[in-house]
């Protein structure tokens, strides 16, 4: 179930990662995308050019729009920003569970309270970025592997009421055995075979991904970068099968 008790649909299960420079860009690839092959994915480089109003409009389009703004900041703050965010009519939105329970609960405790929202989104928390690995945890003081790490960081956003985390699909099928059926697994660092690594570290193909127990993957180059982006988008959807 979700925060808002619905149950967690899970088709399409890949959000496009719309990664562009600015809103023309990417409308006029999202033009392109059948709404019933993916949701699409808003994140800080398009938001900071484009704003509410763009992703509004992909909403009134019929698209599913998860806003990736990994809200980091005192309970408060956050709190407001996940508000804001459902008014945006957002499916999905998330926080950084490094940000710890405090500020976790305080966004979904602003969710439960919010009463002028049709439909209240998914709360998610990004646990370890899928770019990094133990090297790079080790420079800012965290011990232990990233999948230490991402276990313990999903516990705790699951104990703070979060309906999932994002992690890579390298986590999944481990997170699968402490934390509940419904608990969503939101993995980027996807790559079909073959596809350019780009600055991921831990990653999966997109069928390895569902079969360790994803729930959605997130894919943005692999499709945005390709000539052919809807025959890549079909292939993996075909994989899933
Ligand atoms: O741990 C994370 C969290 C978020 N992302 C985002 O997903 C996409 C991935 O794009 P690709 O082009 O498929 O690499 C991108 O928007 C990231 O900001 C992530 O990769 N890892």
């Amino acid at each position: 179930m979700s925060s808002n008790n619905l149950p967690v649909s899970l088709d399409p299960k890949v959000l496009v990662a719309l990664d562009f420079a600015n809103a023309d860009a990417a409308l006029q690839f999202v033009k392109t995308l059948d709404k019933s092959a993916c949701r699409l994915k808003v994140g800080k480089e398009l938001f900071a050019v484009a704003g509410p109003e763009f992703v509004k409009a992909l909403i009134e389009q019929g698209f599913d729009v998860f806003l990736d703004l990994k809200y980091h900041d005192i309970p408060n703050t956050v709190a407001k920003a996940v508000q804001a965010a459902a008014r945006m009519g957002v499916w999905m939105v998330n926080v950084h569970a490094l940000g710890g329970r405090k500020m976790m609960q305080a966004a979904k405790d602003a969710l439960d309270e919010l009463t002028d929202v049709e439909r209240k989104p998914l709360l998610i928390a990004v646990t370890i970025l899928t770019s990094m690995e133990q090297q790079d945890l080790a420079e800012i003081g965290l011990q232990g592997s990233p999948q230490d790490n991402v276990l313990r960081l999903a516990k705790l956003a699951e104990d703070s009421g979060l309906d999932g985390v994002v992690c890579s699909a390298q986590e999944a099928q481990p997170l699968r055995q402490i934390v509940s059926e419904q608990f969503c697994l939101v993995t980027p660092g996807i790559r079909p075979a073959g596809s350019a690594v780009n600055d991921q570290k831990r990653i999966m193909t997109p069928a390895e991904a569902m079969a360790a127990g994803s729930s959605y993957l997130v894919v943005g180059r692999p499709i945005t970068q390709s000539d052919s982006p809807l025959e890549v988008l079909k292939q993996i959807n075909e994989s899933l099968n």
